[in-house]
């Protein structure tokens, strides 16, 4: 193999052989096409409350960065939609490509988009965290496409911490911030069931992937590749592609909150 095509980390091509589940029957991200989804109208609108004092840190957790909330009361919450109950915002990570042409998990009709934000939900019927992600309702998670466009003021305050967190294990305080500000105008969204799309591939999510995408300019998405996979003292890698591609629908049934 050249030194081009080394794969430093093993990819999502090699899950399967440590973590079976990758081949399982409702597996994470997937196509969806909008001609075949279909409209339940007996879904409901999204119920999101979001306290900004709940934001706790940033950390560069080698896979992705994620934005990490105080999830020990009801202060930051989803409701509504698919999901039944009341389900916790834990964190919010992303996923991106080492070029504007890919990135997102989720894929419309095959179109790729630079980048995709994943808001983390866990289920109060269950006592934590760890708990609800092994259970087949344990995890909402709300997915929104980034899309090439005018420079995004919201996302500004995310990414300037990330000068703070370039390395695999940095962490620092991230306070103050409202994830709802990241939201796009229309909450219209398309639900199924899934998974993680990151090891363990725990088939405990609930996904709704909000249809309209939010803005983010070139400058902004080279901010995103300023991350590293590496740790400090390590040779450095460019934290890019850190997007699994679409799984197997396996007969699962896309819904549409819209018409
Ligand atoms: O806890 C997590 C939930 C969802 C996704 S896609 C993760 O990468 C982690
Ligand atoms: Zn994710």
């Amino acid at each position: 193999l050249g030194w081009r095509t080394v794969k430093r980390h093993p990819g999502p091509e090699k899950w399967a052989e440590s973590f079976p589940i990758a081949n399982g029957p409702r597996q994470s991200p997937i196509d969806i096409v909008p001609t075949q989804a279909q409209h339940d109208h007996s879904l409901k609108h999204l119920k999101l409350k979001y306290d900004p004092a709940t934001a706790k840190g940033i950390l560069n957790n080698g896979h992705s960065f994620q934005v990490d909330f105080v999830d020990d009361d009801n202060s930051s919450t989803l409701a509504g939609g698919p999901i039944s109950g009341i389900y916790r915002l834990r964190q919010f990570h992303f996923h991106w490509g080492s070029s504007d042409d890919k990135g997102s998990e989720h894929t419309i009709a095959g179109t790729k988009f630079p980048c995709e934000l994943h808001l983390v939900h866990w289920n109060t019927k269950y006592p934590n965290f760890g708990e609800a992600a092994s259970k087949p309702d344990g995890l909402a998670v709300v997915g929104v496409f980034l899309k090439i466009g005018s420079a995004n003021p919201r996302l500004q305050k995310v990414l300037d911490a990330l000068d703070d967190i370039r390395s695999k294990g940095r962490q620092t305080t991230f306070s103050n911030f409202d994830p709802k500000t990241l939201l796009p105008a229309s909450l219209d969204y398309w639900t199924y069931e899934g998974s993680l799309t990151t090891p363990p591939l725990l088939e405990s999510v609930t996904w709704i992937v909000l249809k309209d995408p939010i803005s983010v300019s070139p400058a902004q998405m080279a901010k995103f590749r300023s991350l590293l996979f590496t740790s400090e003292g390590e040779a450095p890698c460019c934290m890019v592609d850190n997007y699994r591609p679409p799984q197997p629908l396996k007969g699962r049934k896309v819904r549409a909150s819209f018409k």
